[in-house]
């Protein structure tokens, strides 16, 4: 007998009350135990179509509804007592013909009206034109509809579909055939999970059905599934999720996908499935910066639990964490990390101690840091066979000949002070386990791998063994916003033919992912050639379409965002769940004036902290990994986005094109962070990034 749960039971169980929530997993438990128990009260649905659908008696009030057959027990929903049995009357479980999965159907006959979905009219014709739309998929067969997972019952009406009815329709559909149907619209191939030996696999078992009916093997599994109803993601994984997550990787692997699709999600899921699988490994879980690393401590416990050996056997800690807590082992003592501003000031004496005025403090310090620095150079060879990938500018040797000396007593006037870059502080950590066979991690899961530059790299491949499944990294290179771009392969970290994408968003309305993916190509390319194709990916609802907004001056806008706020309150979203995001520390005063202007006050985000509670604000840089119900991305205007003294400063056309593109990744991350509802806003003349953002454009800029 298999015990399972649906996803339709965590999202019904979310809406009830802690009371009532600790009720339904009383009852829930006591079920699991003993499904025949004489205590337990079962009536039949008797108008469902589905003749095992039956409802358990929680109170007086709130119904669990579970299907029962004689080799399985599922808990459905769980609701008021109506409500509850309305849902079992218009629903069956049934194994799809074609594909083999089972499927919730939502009952066609019962389903009177499907609601179209209809955007805020502005204006109203005087004599209202009714546009007849074509059908969306013209000539598409049964068969095919089939092969997508489409209901039988739900045939005609996805042939009679147009632009305007898809996405409600989607919403009473299994997800495989919602996300197929989106697929085809937008012109993609819809990707059908591969099944082997799919005689053998049962219903449940099917790719399709795991994404919605979970079996509970133990106690423990069920109470994170009944302790932690908003977290899904520890229940039920895609398709696609699920085979990286389980996927053996002959080398060092990488997920991709564009914001929300659930990279961090895969990267926690394997994590746990290493530690569970073996009991001997040592992982390291890491990431960008201290309050991701913290989240993702969080979410691991929610998904392995505390008690059962695995949560000792993580260190998780940001890049720079890792190198401090390495270096303090290797050496017995704590490394002093230099300051940006005593690089600087190191790079300046030495450059005047050797009279060097022909090059910028900006281009010194930009070439110390993504170059000497980072490479950590230790010749003038070296620097002259250096490849200068992420820098397209071409120095001339005799340059280099040049600037070597300044950069050899920089690093001497830094390290007299007692201080270490962090570059040579990952270096030195790289040098000490390069060539042991003792590493002090088994595995390491990397999150937010788009931004690991050169050192942290080099470090993390020393750090761990070479091997199948050991370096597993999550990224999207649409969100760099710190690193140049460099060759991974060159540093011995070769993914070729390891990388996979994932294509269905989680976090992000319809409408949101497709404006934000508009700000970037469709296909982007690391330096070794590996591909992330951002084209056929679909979120899974729908939502109202972002807003931009175009002010007279910063008083009208702040203004504006606070209207925004007070409106997105009185809509029912709650101040924690609303995040503001400037380009940069500039710009917060016009972010603070909007919440208070609101009637609000705000939490900052800072590098160390993401304090919840209240509306958020912060920059784009620091809302990497979050996410909120709405968004606003103001004080975007054209000489902020980009930035302009980025702009001014560029050495040559290169840099100039990698500040447009990283500057454009920071918007994309900082709209991406929305679920239901966006605002970007500016001054008169704003970003000119506002154009691509609102404009459909078949651009590949790849
Ligand atoms: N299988 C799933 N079921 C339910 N929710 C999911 C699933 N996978 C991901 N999510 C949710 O989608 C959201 C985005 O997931 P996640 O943060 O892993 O995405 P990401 O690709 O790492 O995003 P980003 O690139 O913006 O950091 C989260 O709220 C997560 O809980």
């Amino acid at each position: 007998m298999i015990f399972c749960i649906a996803d339709s039971f965590q999202t019904a169980l979310r809406r009830l009350s802690a009371q009532e929530q600790k009720m339904v997993k009383e009852t829930v438990f006591d079920l699991q135990m003993n499904p025949a128990a004489p205590g337990l009260q079962f009536h039949r649905i008797d108008k469902s179509k589905d003749p095992n659908f039956w409802s358990m008696r929680v109170n007086r009030d709130i119904r669990l509804i579970v299907h029962k057959t004689e080799g399985s027990f599922l808990i459905c929903y769980v609701a008021h007592h109506d409500d509850a049995y309305t849902w079992a009357e218009r629903r069956r479980i049934e194994t799809h013909p074609t594909t083999g999965a089972a499927q919730i159907v939502e009952v066609r006959e019962r389903v009177h009206e499907i609601v179209v979905h209809k955007p805020v009219e502005v204006e109203q014709p005087a004599t209202p034109i009714r546009v007849v739309l074509p059908p969306l998929f013209p000539g598409i067969t049964d068969e095919e509809l089939l092969t997508y997972g489409v209901p039988v019952d739900w045939l005609a009406d996805v042939k009679a579909a147009t632009e305007d009815t898809i996405f409600d329709l989607a919403e009473h559909l299994p997800r495989e055939a919602a996300e197929a149907l989106l697929d085809l619209a937008t012109g993609a191939k819809p990707q059908i999970p591969a099944v082997t030996a799919p005689e053998t696999v049962s219903p449940f078992e099917h790719p399709d059905a795991q994404r919605r009916f979970r079996v509970m093997e133990d106690v423990e599994e069920l109470k994170r599934a009944l302790d932690f109803p908003w977290d899904q993601w520890t229940v039920f994984l895609h398709p696609s999720q699920l085979q990286v997550v389980e996927q053996s990787f002959s080398g060092p692997a990488r997920v991709s996908g564009s914001a929300g699709t659930g990279k961090t999600v895969v990267a926690l899921h394997r994590a746990a499935n290493i530690l569970r699988q073996h009991p001997q490994a040592r992982l390291l879980l890491t990431t960008f910066s201290l309050p991701l690393a913290n989240a993702l401590e969080g979410k691991l416990r929610i998904l392995t639990g505390e008690n059962n050996g695995i949560v000792p056997r993580v260190t998780v800690l940001p890049f720079r964490g890792v190198a401090h807590e390495l270096f303090t082992l290797a050496f017995g003592h704590h490394p002093r990390a230099a300051t940006e501003d005593q690089i600087r000031g190191a790079l300046r004496t030495a450059a005047g101690e050797a009279s060097l005025t022909s090059f910028t403090p900006r281009f010194m310090a930009s070439e110390w840091l993504n170059v000497v620095d980072a490479w950590q150079l230790d010749s003038l060879q070296a620097y002259q066979d250096v490849p200068r990938l992420g820098r397209k500018n071409r120095l001339g040797v005799k340059q280099r000949d040049k600037l070597w000396p300044v950069f050899v007593r920089a690093r001497q006037l830094i390290e007299a002070q007692g201080l270490l870059t962090w570059p040579s502080i990952f270096g030195k950590v790289t040098a000490h386990f390069a060539g042991r066979s003792d590493k002090p991690f088994t595995h390491a899961v990397i999150d937010e791998a788009q931004d690991l530059g050169v050192p942290e790299l080099r470090m993390l491949a020393a750090i761990a063994p070479g091997g199948p499944d050991t370096l597993f990294f999550a990224g999207d290179l649409g969100q760099r916003i710190f690193q140049e771009p460099f060759s991974w392969k060159a540093l011995g970290v070769d993914i070729r033919g390891r990388s996979r994408t994932l294509k269905v968003n989680y976090r992000t309305s319809h409408q949101i992912r497709q404006a934000a993916d508009r700000l970037l190509p469709k296909i982007v390319q690391d330096v070794d050639g590996n591909e992330q194709d951002r084209r056929g990916t679909v979120s899974v609802f729908n939502g109202p379409d972002p807003e931009i907004q175009i002010f007279a001056d910063a008083a009208h806008e702040i203004q504006g965002v606070a209207d925004w706020i007070k409106q997105s309150v009185a809509d029912g979203i709650v101040p924690a769940e609303i995040g503001l995001f400037v380009r940069s520390n500039g710009q917060l005063a016009r972010a603070r004036a909007a919440v208070k202007a609101a009637g609000y006050t705000q939490l900052e985000l800072s590098e160390r902290l993401q304090p919840q509670g209240r509306i958020a604000i912060g920059t784009m840089h620091l809302a990497k990994g979050l996410e909120y119900k709405a968004v606003a991305v103001m004080a975007c205007d054209d000489d902020v986005l980009p930035l302009q003294e980025r702009i001014e400063t560029v050495a040559d056309e290169s840099e100039l094109d990698e500040v447009h593109d990283t500057e454009r990744n920071l918007f994309y991350v900082a709209c991406t962070r929305a679920r239901d509802r966006l605002l970007v806003s500016g001054v008169q003349p704003a970003s000119e990034f506002f154009a691509d953002f609102s404009a459909p454009q078949d651009r590949n800029r790849g």
